[in-house]
């Protein structure tokens, strides 16, 4: 399916019609699919390209290399997590993939190291914590202004995220779906889930698979062009706003047989706030049909949750 494409350019080109239209167009989409294509999203093509590289360099370690870079500890907030540890919430098979977290590069002075642990650094592959840190920034950037649309459209001032999200706990997560070797039973390479952060931001995954959940119950893959990045909305954001924004159901399918032999690789982009964001339900998306859903939590305690439900804290 086409999801609807929205143009970045157009929410900062100055022009305020074009602004003004942007902001719609997103918010509209945010509540009827819950998932855009962004163009001109400002994440250069080269810095994509040397992420990706390194990326598959990085995955073709060999295995106890790698493990070298797993820290249980850590739940999986930094370094490497291997294959068949994390399974989506309500699922008990674990999903077919593996992946590499890269968290803040720079935390606010003072902020807790319990929360905003050392990024892990790879020395296999040169250059990788640069890159890293380099599109982690380019992320947090183009996800700032794509919420600095989405307060517009919730009638909140421009830059009410601006504040919870500088020196954020988001996440940069690099998924390697390796290719298929046996019968998966009825594991799929990512179980449906909904995102916990407040978006996510998706760059170009290496092949199809990704498929979302629609309002009519029917799964549909995600179509989007190269040049462009998906964005979707996370449970925070849908708990924010009292379920007004959309956290789609989605998920990643394994492919046809003749394909087994093939890898997967994708980059999404967690947008988190700091930890003591609230999460309490703005007041303006709470009326008599639409009833406050939510106890009040913060980013901080919500995450904590989600990350025992999907196996990764203990
Ligand atoms: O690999 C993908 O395309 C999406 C992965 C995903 O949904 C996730 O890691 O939350
Ligand atoms: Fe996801």
């Amino acid at each position: 399916m086409a999801i609807p494409v929205v143009n970045l350019a157009d929410f900062l080109s100055g022009d305020p019609q074009l602004k003004k239209s942007f902001v719609q167009q997103l918010g509209k989409a945010y509540e009827e699919v819950g998932f855009v294509a962004v163009k001109n999203h400002g994440i250069p093509d080269t810095l994509i390209e040397s992420l990706y590289t390194q990326v598959q360099k990085f995955f073709s370690l060999p295995a106890e290399r790698k493990r070298q870079f797993e820290v249980p500890e850590l739940a999986g907030q930094r370094g490497y997590t291997s294959f068949g540890r994390e399974h989506a919430k309500g699922s008990s098979a674990p999903d077919l993939k593996e992946f590499y977290q890269h968290g803040q590069p720079e935390p606010a002075a003072g902020a807790s190291a319990e929360e905003y642990p050392d990024n892990i650094e790879v020395e296999d592959v040169p250059g990788f914590r640069e890159t890293f840190d380099k599109t982690y920034r380019a992320f947090e950037s183009s996800g700032k202004a794509l919420l600095q649309a989405i307060a517009l459209y919730l009638d909140l001032p421009e830059h009410y995220f601006d504040d919870h999200i500088r020196n954020g706990n988001s996440i940069l997560r690099a998924i390697h779906y390796p290719p298929i070797t046996q019968e998966p039973k009825s594991a799929i390479r990512a179980e449906q889930h909904e995102d916990i952060n407040l978006i996510t931001l998706l760059v170009g995954a290496s092949a199809d698979g990704l498929q979302i959940l629609t309002k009519q119950n029917e799964w549909v893959p995600v179509t989007s062009l190269p040049e462009q990045i998906v964005v979707n909305v996370g449970d925070m954001l849908q708990r924010l706003t009292n379920n007004q924004l959309r956290s789609t159901t989605h998920r990643v399918v394994n492919p046809a047989r003749e394909l087994w032999h093939t890898s997967r690789f994708s980059i999404p982009f967690f947008l988190h706030p700091k930890g003591e964001m609230s999460l309490a339900c703005l007041d303006g998306c709470i009326t008599d049909n639409h009833p406050k859903a939510y106890a009040d939590t913060t980013a901080g305690e919500y995450l904590d949750e989600r990350l025992r439900e999907i196996g990764l804290k203990k």
